[in-house]
This record gives C-alpha cells, structure tokens and sequence, in this order.
C-alpha cells in the first residue's frame, strides 16, 4: 500500500540544536501511527515538518504524494502542540470560524457533538476547562472533515472520561478510512489506537512496529512487582531475576520506593514467589503482576538513548548507532 505521510532522512537543527538527525517513517492510508519518545526527541519537530510548518534542512517530507507546502489544507487536519485559538468566542463561535475556512465543511455542532462537548457549545472558549478547551481544538481539526489528521499530544490535560471520548472519535475516524499521526507521551494511547508505533529519539526513529511487535522484540519478560521494603539481596535464593524497577514504575503508579520486580514470573509461578516470602518472613504490602507492555519498550529504548546521549554508540558492531545498539543498551542495562 503506498505511504500517505511519508518521511525520509529529515534533518532539522535550531543553531547548535539538533532536533532531527535522520528521521524517516511511513504511514499507509488508514493506519493510525503514533510517534512516541522522550521530551526533546523532535516529535513536534517531525510533525511540523510534515506539515509544512517548519523547513527541513534535508531530508524529504510528502503528505498524500506532495511536498507539505503545496498540499491541498481541505485535505488535512493539524492540531498543533500548542494550538491557543481566540479566547472571546465560543465553543460553537469557534468551530464556526474554522469551518468558515472551509469550501465544504461539516457542520460545527455535529463535530461538537463528536467532541463529547454538545452542552458546552455556548461556553466562551476561555471559561472552558483546560480538558474542554483541548477537545474543542481536536474539532477545530475536523472540520473540514480531513483525510489526514496530525494530531501533536491530543489527549494532554484531558481527563480519563474525556480522553476516551477523543480516543473512540480517533478509532472512529480511523474505521472510516482518515489516516492519522499522531504523538503521545501515554502510552496506554499508543497500545490502544495505534496499528504501529515509532519511537524517536534524539531526532531519530530508532524502533517502529506494531504495539505487539515492538512488546515481544524490546518488552522484556513479565513483572512481578512487589510492595516492600525488602533489599533486592534478600531474593538471592530465589530462583527468578529480581531488579528495583525502573523510574516511577510501582505498583498501580506508584513511586518505584519500597517496590520490587520479579522478571520471568508466570502466572501460575507466583505462588513460588509467595512461599519464598513467608519461608523468610520477608514483609510485603502487595503484589501485582504484569506482561511486558509499551511502556517497558519505552522505557528500554528512551532510557538507552539517554545513557548513550554522550556519543550514540554502536554497541554491536555492525557499524551503525541503530535500534538495535538501542536494543542491545536497553537488554544490558
Ligand atoms: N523553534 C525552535 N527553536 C529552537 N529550538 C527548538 C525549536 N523547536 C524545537 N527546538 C528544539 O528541538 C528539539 C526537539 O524539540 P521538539 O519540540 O521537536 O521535541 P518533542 O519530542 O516534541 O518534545 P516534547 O515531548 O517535549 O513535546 C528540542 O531540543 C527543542 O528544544
């Protein structure tokens, strides 16, 4: 299938600062893409230069087969990072000023309605929550009813309930043929609306695949995360792996303080685990166990990037600094 958002070996810097380095992905029609990574790694960058908001310095850009510039705008929808619209209209007043833009465009209080913000229309856009107001952007971008929507961070500041409703407007959008990119920093939205997922870092995507692909080549092995102020040496008998887990990764959310992870745990193992806890009066306040998900493979692959900031080395010799020296860094950490 050909590639309706296409970038190959973008290069961008800011004076000394590199904010793309090579990057390249491609995204089929109909394909929702998620670009995931590290603050700073030049998502915003991409997406700009994707759409016709920035100018690589090389590097080549094409949306549905032409350069970003000389597309058609009825045919795309952009939500900007840090898209402020006008303050003194409405939540209605807005989506009307937008479709105003438009040959054709839908009408304002159906796209309101697939923001979740029908009783909200008559709102001044500035007495709108931060949530609403981020909705009310997402509709701005579907008024001209886009093949292809850019969407930077859509769901940031949004509440659970409201995020669900902009992620079943993306899948609905989605099952109705819209090609969408889009990045994120949750990656529960990644694993959930993504067919693939990239993930750049210092300006380069340096893993791309399926949600499953990228858990079962980069996720490692299932957690076991207990709650306890136990020392890892405490488990040196235990017949599994034991780690403190990485940065903010406890239980539920928890802070990492006082957890444990147990790796290579199945299911029906736990019990194991449990034993080895009473046989040595170890304490521990609970339990909870996982399979590998995306943000393990982030986790891998972000936290490679930064240890190797210094120089991105080539950790398997093959002469290359790429996902797998990235892969390679995140299995040895
Ligand atoms: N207009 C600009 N002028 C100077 N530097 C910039 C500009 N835009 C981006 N940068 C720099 O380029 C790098 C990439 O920034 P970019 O915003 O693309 O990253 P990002 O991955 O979107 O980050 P975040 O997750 O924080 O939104 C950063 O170091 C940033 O400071």
């Amino acid at each position: 299938m050909s590639a309706v958002v296409d970038a190959t070996d973008l290069e961008k810097s800011y004076g000394e600062t590199t904010a793309l380095s090579g990057a390249s992905l491609s995204v089929s029609a109909g394909e929702v893409f998620a670009l995931i990574g590290p603050n700073g790694a030049g998502k915003t960058t991409l997406v700009r230069a994707l759409t016709g908001t920035t100018e690589p310095d090389s590097g080549a850009a094409r949306v549905l087969g032409e350069s970003p510039a000389a597309i058609d705008r009825d045919r795309l929808g952009v939500l900007p990072q840090d898209f402020s619209p006008p303050d003194r209209l409405s939540a209605r007043e807005l989506l009307d000023y937008y479709a105003g833009l438009y040959d054709d465009p839908r009408d304002p209080d159906d796209v309101l309605a697939d923001v979740g913000l029908t009783d909200a229309g008559d709102t001044w856009y500035e007495d709108l929550s931060g949530g609403q107001q981020r909705r009310v952007c997402v509709g701005a971008t579907l008024v001209n009813d886009p093949d292809v929507l850019f969407l930077d961070e859509p769901t940031t500041g949004i509440d659970p309930a409201g995020r669900r409703t902009v992620w079943r407007l993306i899948e609905d959008l989605a099952d109705a043929g819209t090609t969408v990119l889009l990045t994120t920093h949750d990656m529960a939205e990644a694993e959930r609306l993504a067919d693939r997922v990239g993930l750049l870092a210092d300006g380069a995507v340096v893993a791309r695949g399926t949600p499953a692909e990228l858990v079962a080549e980069h996720g490692g092995s299932s957690r076991l995360t207990i709650t306890t102020t136990a020392t890892p040496e405490a488990f040196a008998d235990l017949a599994y792996p034991v780690e403190r887990p990485a940065r903010g990764r406890g239980p539920r959310g928890a802070r990492a303080d006082g957890a444990l992870v147990v790796r290579d745990v199945g299911p029906a193992e736990i019990g194991t685990v449990v034993d080895y806890l009473e046989e040595r009066g170890l304490e521990y306040s609970g339990l909870t166990w996982a399979e590998p998900d995306l943000e393990d493979v982030y986790l891998a692959l972000a936290d490679a990037t930064e240890r190797d900031r210094t120089g991105r080395a080539d950790r398997n010799g093959d002469g290359e600094a790429d996902a797998d020296d990235l892969a390679r860094a995140g299995e040895t950490a």
